[in-house]
């Protein structure tokens, strides 16, 4: 970390492939009798978790680099788990299995670390029990899920929260249920598995808000192609645009609307960003350029902006400090409910550098920080991949060097962020 103070990040960057993107093309290429091949999936801790537990049920996964081949006996043909399906920290993992489990019809002990028994899974099981599944939830709300064979039948579902996981794992029950599922949502939440079931073969009617998909279609085996996250690339967008005589190009990094708040973000804040698609046919796909900017405004943002930059949240955190008014975050309750209470932890732990904020129970006010004064240079991780990438681009564009207690999870979706920070560092 010591090596990244006093730099400025200069270059050109791929980023690794989107998480929810590879979760999906794993998902839905196991279902798909035959082999498909995915190239530039991300491969990290929480996607592992879901092609090991995909080879659990039957299907071969062959890794190289760059590319995840997947040979599926059919789904009528998985084999029932006999040991648990371990989800490690991945919460995308345990809500999509949850219905792509409901739907195939076996029994199933899904459960996972620490912090997923402290997520609720009752907002899946909820529209997948009306679907006619049987499932048992801790306290009626957290895993270990047990889950018993059962037929199901299509329902009608309006989302009470904006949540792509809950979404995709009612769209993957209602592959196998009768009849035509209809799930409307109030806010748009990505969109990634309407559009891949969609390359798979599977009719879906997107009307709006509103989707539909009728039971019984078959998904075919396809060829997918995993563009960067932009997830990931938030981290060094903020970097970028707030270290002095920065000048960053990501390459081949998901655009999709769905999923590109921060872009919007930016823009408000006045900073100096460009985007050039180079493809619109399913995914959006780009590059990003963005540099330094010592005019940075601020942010004001709630309602339907919130699920298109939910994960990118604690970071806009680092951004709103560097503006020159205070910026807000609003309607933004679902990051309590993630790998770690993140309203609290980006607050807790960015105050120690000096940056003040105002907490609501559903976001927080960030103002300005004239000048760094660090209460302690000691800071948690709580085990949460993004609070820790957020720590160290606030130590870095703030020259600080700090201790965080552990940074493993790292791993969770961007091995190989300190190695791509070396990379970009150019002495200032
Ligand atoms: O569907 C997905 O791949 C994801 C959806 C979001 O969660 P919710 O659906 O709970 O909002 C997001 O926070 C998570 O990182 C990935
Ligand atoms: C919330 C996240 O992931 P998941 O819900 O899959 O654990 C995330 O990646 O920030």
């Amino acid at each position: 970390m010591k090596s990244l103070l006093n730099q400025k990040f200069t270059g050109s960057i791929q980023v690794p492939g989107d998480k929810s993107i590879t979760h999906r093309a794993l998902m839905m290429a196991s279902l798909a009798e035959g082999t498909s091949v995915i190239h530039s999936p991300l491969e990290s801790e929480d996607t592992f978790r879901t092609s090991e537990i995909m080879g659990q049920l039957g299907v071969e996964i062959e890794r190289e680099e760059g590319r995840i081949t997947v040979t599926s006996p059919g789904s009528s043909n998985f084999t029932a788990p006999e040991e648990v399906l371990y989800t490690g920290n991945s919460g995308t993992t345990t809500r999509l299995l949850m219905g792509l489990i409901a739907g195939i019809g076996m029994d199933a002990t899904i459960e996972g670390d620490s912090s997923i028994a402290k997520r609720p899974m009752d907002r899946v099981r909820t529209p997948l029990g009306e679907m006619g599944a049987d499932i048992s939830l801790v306290d009626g709300k957290y895993p270990p899920i047990l889950m018993k064979q059962s037929t199901l039948k299509a329902i009608e579902y309006d989302m009470p929260v904006a949540s792509a996981q809950v979404k995709s794992a009612i769209l993957f029950a209602a592959l196998y249920a009768a009849g035509e599922t209809i799930v409307h949502e109030k806010i748009k939440s990505r969109n990634h598995t309407e559009i891949m079931l969609e390359q798979f073969g599977v009719d879906v009617e997107v009307d709006g808000l509103s989707i539909k998909l009728k039971g019984g279609q078959p998904l075919k085996p396809r060829d997918v192609q995993v563009p960067g996250d932009i997830s990931s690339a938030a981290f060094l967008m903020v970097l970028a645009a707030i270290t002095k005589g920065s000048d960053i190009t990501i390459e081949n990094v998901s655009l999709n609307e769905t999923r590109a708040g921060i872009i919007d973000v930016f823009k408000q804040m006045n900073a100096d960003i460009e985007i050039e698609e180079t493809s619109s046919e399913g995914e959006a796909i780009g590059n990003i350029r963005i540099r330094h900017s010592k005019d940075l405004t601020s942010f004001d943002l709630s309602g339907e902006i919130i699920p298109r930059l939910i994960d990118e949240i604690p970071v806009l955190a680092v951004l709103g400090a560097f503006g020159s008014e205070p910026s807000v975050i609003r309607d933004a309750l679902e990051l309590r409910y993630k790998e770690t209470d993140r309203l609290r932890a980006v607050i807790d732990e960015l105050k120690k550098f000096g940056i003040e904020f105002e907490e609501f129970e559903d976001g927080f006010k960030v103002y300005p920080l004239k000048e760094v004064k660090m209460t302690s240079d000691s800071f948690k991780g709580y085990h949460d991949h993004r609070i820790i990438m957020m720590l160290l681009v606030m130590a870095v564009a703030s020259d600080t060097e700090i201790n965080i207690d552990d940074t493993s999870a790292i791993n969770i979706s961007y091995p190989g962020f300190i190695e791509d920070l070396e990379k970009l560092k150019q002495a200032r």
